[in-house]
């Protein structure tokens, strides 16, 4: 049987349903009523975007959010502060929107890996000007990048993000690439557009030494065409790419990790495919999110939020803030939903909550 050929383990979806009773324990952590800790933060720092990836953003961009909205690098610097040493964070991603849409991203950046030493700090972009700025991040003491890429054809790449940006892209990534920004993982959505080159796109990737990773698409389009019976799942990616390559299932780099890993041909390249929908991997979910404005977002999918930002700029102590942070998460949701009767998107989009 070819790697191909082997049935895909779909298995029930992982989400633990039963919460914990009861008051939450006194201790330091981020923990949620399911018993999972967050360690992984996430934090946007714009709404702002080059592309207008039609999966993520709608055609004329996201309503702009004021700048006095914005949390400023001393605020970013110091609520990342505060998650690391109160509240046993571990890793730090910047996002968005564009990260690289705001100028102060290098002082943000040496912000952070001045108040939190040895802190991996990391960033998901689209990678459009990045050529101009690889260097600078490093210095600044980013450690490495992922990169938002779902097609190598130009005239493809252009329809998917509505705009002609594929060479900036590409110069992008191995400009990162060279500033040693690695090991860097290249991120496409699975769309029934993006199959038919998935095979280039991977060739690409393999040749220029990047970890692609496939996502099976979320209900988290700014245009509400999300439809679970139409998209593309891990099993139609794997049918595709086994008319190329041999594929051989490796799992995952680490439990916690969304990404299931398959060695291409003889190796040592790999392809990985995070089937968010399908296999989603909530139960392990050890995420909180920082939005651009400063509310603490404890799943993509709920549209609770908690307002960091008001009682910063009221004066409040680092406890204080903590304190609030700890309490978002024990209301954590046990996961996104998206395949139960009477699933409702959130009331943001990707680009809007940070992804
Ligand atoms: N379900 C779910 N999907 C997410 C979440 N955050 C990101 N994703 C999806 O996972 C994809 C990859 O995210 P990245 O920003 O590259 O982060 P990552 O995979 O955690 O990063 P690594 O640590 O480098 O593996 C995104 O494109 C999203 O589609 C989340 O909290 N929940
Ligand atoms: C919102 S973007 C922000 C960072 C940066 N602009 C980028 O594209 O990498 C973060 C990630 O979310 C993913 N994403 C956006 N919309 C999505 C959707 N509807 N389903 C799954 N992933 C999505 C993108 O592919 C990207 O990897
Ligand atoms: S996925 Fe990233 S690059 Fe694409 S529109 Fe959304 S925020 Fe912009
Ligand atoms: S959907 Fe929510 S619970 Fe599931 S992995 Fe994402 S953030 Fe975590």
């Amino acid at each position: 049987m070819t790697a191909t050929q082997r049935p895909v383990r779909m298995g029930l979806p992982r989400v633990r349903t039963s919460p914990t009773a009861g008051e939450r324990p006194e201790v330091p952590d981020l923990v949620d009523r399911f018993g999972r800790v967050a360690r992984d933060l996430r934090v946007s720092i714009t709404e702002k975007c080059s592309l207008r990836c039609t999966y993520c953003m709608p055609a004329e961009g996201l309503p702009q959010i004021p700048t006095e909205r914005l949390l400023s690098p001393a605020e970013i610097v110091r609520l990342v502060r505060i998650a690391v040493t109160d509240l046993g964070v571990q890793e730090v991603r910047f996002t968005g929107g564009e990260p690289l849409m705001r100028r102060d991203l290098e002082e943000i950046v040496a912000g952070c890996a001045a108040a939190v030493p040895g802190v991996p700090l990391t960033m998901t972009t689209n990678a459009v000007g990045l050529e101009h700025r690889a260097q600078a991040l490093a210095a600044a003491g980013l450690s490495r990048v992922n990169v938002s890429l779902d097609s190598v054809d130009r005239a493809h790449f252009a329809e998917l993000t509505r705009r002609d940006r594929l060479p900036s892209v590409l110069a992008g990534i191995r400009a990162a690439a060279r500033a040693g920004l690695t090991p860097l993982k290249v991120n496409a959505v699975l769309m029934p557009e993006t199959l038919a080159g998935a095979a280039d796109l991977l060739r690409w990737c393999l040749d220029e030494g990047c970890r692609l990773r496939f996502i099976e698409e979320m209900a988290l389009d700014a245009d509400h065409a999300w439809d679970r019976r139409t998209m593309v799942d891990a099993a139609g990616l794997l049918e595709v790419l086994g008319e190329r390559f041999t594929l051989t299932e490796v799992g995952r780099e680490d439990p916690a990790s969304p990404a299931e890993e398959w060695v291409v041909d003889e190796g040592p390249g790999t392809v990985g495919i995070i089937a968010s929908v399908t296999r989603n991997f909530c139960d392990a979910c050890d995420r909180t999110r920082l939005t651009a404005e400063g509310t603490v977002r404890s799943c993509l999918f709920s549209d609770e939020e908690v307002d960091l930002r008001a009682r910063l700029r009221a004066g409040a102590d680092d406890a204080e803030l903590a304190a609030l942070w700890r309490g978002a998460m024990w209301e954590k949701w046990a996961g996104h939903g998206m395949d139960s009767a009477g699933f409702e998107p959130p009331r943001r989009s990707m680009g809007a909550i940070g992804g």
